[in-house]
């Protein structure tokens, strides 16, 4: 049995690339990644997805820009606790993705994405996201 906890994930893409992050610091550092984190109380999946960007890489998106592509399910071994990601694609936003205490942005082209440095499960689902099929 498993206690579920929100999370957002989202990426900045257009046909040939995509945004990733370096995360530096607390879960995951080091890993690239998309940007996103829990939600809190009081607050939509959506708004906490628009939050997040924000915070991490300075960039801004609407709403209605925001398209849901996908629901996550990570568990970790000895942890009760699931964490239910909500994934996102933007492909149209204002800023220029900007180094933050947490994220260092680089876009990545689709035949060039580093998984070797990215959580083990991204290779399996990556290519879904990236060819439109999700
Ligand atoms: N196995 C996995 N594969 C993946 O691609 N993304 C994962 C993942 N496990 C977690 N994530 C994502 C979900 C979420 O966007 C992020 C984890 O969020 P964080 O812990 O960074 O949350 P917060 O930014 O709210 O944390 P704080 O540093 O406490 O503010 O990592």
């Amino acid at each position: 049995m498993y206690f579920r906890k929100l999370y957002t994930l989202v990426f900045l893409r257009n046909d040939t690339h995509i945004l990733l992050g370096l995360k530096k610091r607390g879960f995951g550092v080091d890993k690239w990644n998309g940007f996103g984190g829990k939600v809190e109380i009081n607050e939509t999946i959506i708004d906490a997805a628009i939050r997040e960007l924000k915070e991490e890489s300075c960039v801004v998106v609407k709403k209605c820009n925001l398209k849901n592509i996908g629901h996550l399910e990570f568990t970790f071994e000895g942890d009760p606790t699931m964490m239910d990601v909500r994934v996102y694609s933007a492909s149209i936003f204002e800023g220029a993705p900007t180094e933050t205490d947490e994220m260092s942005p680089k876009w990545f082209a689709y035949t060039e994405i580093p998984f070797q440095d990215m959580w083990p499960d991204d290779i399996i689902w990556f290519p879904f996201m990236l060819k439109g099929s999700c």
